[in-house]
């Protein structure tokens, strides 16, 4: 079973009901002048369209909450109307903020009584395949506070301590065990007072929600993630992803 009206973990008998917040209210500033990134095509359909789809995929998701520029919410409203969603997923568009914190905040504020649990995804990963997205939900049906899908790294990983000259010579410090390394993606999945809590109590700059729940000391857990899941930040990942597209399509016959 995995609709939205899968019976909850706790044996309750309530169901449980889960909604994304996409944060796309970022500018894109690593891939260069343009267009704010989630609203940057790939193989003719912006991004966000692709990470909205891509949430909306899973039966399990009945609503998502897109966190849009904030000068951009009456053209990411358009944009959700000219293209086909599926019709059993609810949308609501609310502006964004400063920070990515700040803009899932703002989605946050937005849920609607009802839901239990939430995934937070960036718009900038565009082609998480729905069996990452479900393996997510499944991790936190079945208790997990919040849930990260992580890859291990490929490369050897060395802290520094950062010079203050880009270019500069930077001293190593340590080398962290890769094997205990992972690299994680989006969507993050929560029981809802969780993330809200989080939100309404950690200070302080951090790089994904997840890390929030670290802070108050509560159970964070890694399923694997997958390689399309990766982020478009920098020029090269759109010759990633249309690459992907273009496997895709092949692999669909069209
Ligand atoms: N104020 C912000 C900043 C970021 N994001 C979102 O957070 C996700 C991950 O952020 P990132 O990839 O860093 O996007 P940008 O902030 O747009 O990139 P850059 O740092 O290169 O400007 C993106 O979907 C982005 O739109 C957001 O909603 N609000
Ligand atoms: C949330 C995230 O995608 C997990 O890897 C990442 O931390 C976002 O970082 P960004 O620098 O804001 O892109």
């Amino acid at each position: 079973m995995s609709d939205e009206s899968r019976p909850s973990p706790s044996g309750t008998g309530t169901a449980t009901r889960t909604a994304a917040v996409i944060p796309a209210a970022g500018r894109g500033v690593r891939l260069g002048p343009g267009a704010p990134k989630a609203l940057r095509a790939l193989n003719g359909t912006p991004m966000l369209i692709h990470a909205v789809r891509a949430m909306a995929a899973s039966r399990a998701v009945s609503l998502v909450i897109v966190v849009a520029p904030p000068d951009g919410t009456p053209e990411v409203k358009t944009l959700l109307d000219a293209h086909a969603l599926p019709e059993r997923t609810d949308f609501l568009v609310v502006p964004g903020g400063e920070s990515r914190q700040e803009s899932v905040k703002q989605g946050l504020d937005a849920l609607p009584p009802g839901y239990d649990i939430v995934l937070v995804h960036d718009a900038a990963r565009p082609l998480v395949p729905v069996d990452t997205v479900d393996a997510v939900i499944e991790a936190v049906r079945d208790g997990a506070p919040a849930v990260v899908p992580a890859l291990p790294l490929a490369d050897t990983v060395k802290e520094v301590e950062p010079a203050d000259a880009p270019g500069a010579p930077e001293p190593v410090v340590a080398t962290p065990e890769r094997a205990r390394l992972r690299a994680v993606q989006t969507p993050q999945g929560f029981h809802r007072e969780t993330l809200v809590r989080a939100h309404e109590t950690v200070t302080g700059e951090v790089t994904d929600d997840a890390s929030m729940v670290e802070r108050l000391g509560l159970g964070v857990v890694v399923v694997p993630g997958h390689e399309e899941a990766f982020k478009v930040t920098r020029p090269l990942d759109l010759v990633l992803a249309e690459a992907v597209l273009a496997r895709r399509r092949l692999n669909d016959g069209f």
